[in-house]
């Protein structure tokens, strides 16, 4: 296996007396694509905000691409190269969809012109074109998922954290979405996405990383997970086991 990109060892993370993620450790290689699945309440987005620098673990490091996140803010790490997007998709304002993609691409690009033409070469790559004049409230839920992505692009991202980025859409928008996630590969992002649509993770997933509770009861290629029998009594829930017998 290449070296980690992203290595998450020993985290934790408390709320009051509830333990959110639970000692967990975990390896993201270049060029993966990770799905963290898990029911819910499992500790996906606590975990996903850790790694964006929304707030520290308690315990444990975090370490991408060889600088360990430890005490730095979520503009430091977007700029180290790991850029999430939200599960609520989350326009600025009325901009435009070309303002909106452009604003994420003045962190590299310092002139106006460069990161102009970086967000309209991001725009075609999402599938907004056409739409780049749109004011970003006027884009249908599956545009505005697609502008998500586009605006973690526009931050030139080495590792992309996708949150729910199926969530909502109808079968031909969760096709072109999963196909959008094999391009980033191919453009050579890494991509960790946390999503419950099963069918869509099951195809795009070169590994499955499965919480429950704050922990990690698997780790591994997508099929065996599916088939692991904690995996399926974590989604079934308690009493799968007496019901069965
Ligand atoms: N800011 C917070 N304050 C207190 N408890 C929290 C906070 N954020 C999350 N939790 C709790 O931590 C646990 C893990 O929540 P988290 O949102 O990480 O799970 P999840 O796997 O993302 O769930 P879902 O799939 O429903 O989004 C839950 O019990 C949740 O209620």
């Amino acid at each position: 296996m290449s070296p980690s990109l992203l290595s998450v060892a020993g985290v934790t993370k408390r709320f009051g007396g509830l333990v959110a993620v639970d000692d967990v450790s975990l390896e993201v290689a270049p060029g993966e694509i990770v799905g963290l699945i898990g029911p819910n309440g499992a500790g996906k987005t606590t975990l996903f905000n850790m790694m964006a620098g929304a707030f520290p673990p308690d315990r444990g490091d975090i370490v991408f691409d060889g600088h360990s996140l430890r005490g730095r803010s979520a503009a430091t790490i977007c700029r180290l190269g790991l850029v999430r997007t939200f599960q609520i998709p989350q326009p600025f304002g009325s901009m435009t969809v070309l303002e909106t993609i452009q604003t994420a691409a003045l962190l590299h690009d310092r002139s106006i012109a460069a990161s102009r033409a970086a967000a309209l070469a991001i725009a075609r790559r999402v599938g907004l074109e056409g739409r780049e004049a749109s004011p970003t409230p006027s884009l249908t839920n599956a545009q505005k998922k697609r502008l998500e992505v586009a605006r973690a692009l526009g931050a030139n991202p080495k590792l992309i954290l996708l949150d729910e980025v199926m969530a909502g859409l109808n079968a031909a928008e969760v096709a072109r979405m999963l196909i959008l996630v094999q391009q980033l590969r191919r453009d050579g992002v890494t991509v960790v996405l946390v999503e419950h649509n099963m069918e869509a993770v099951l195809r795009v997933s070169d590994r499955l990383v499965v919480l429950e509770t704050g922990r990690k009861i698997a780790d591994g290629p997508p099929r065996s997970v599916v088939e692991d029998p904690a995996v399926i009594r974590a989604y079934l829930g308690e009493g799968t086991e007496e019901d069965a017998a």
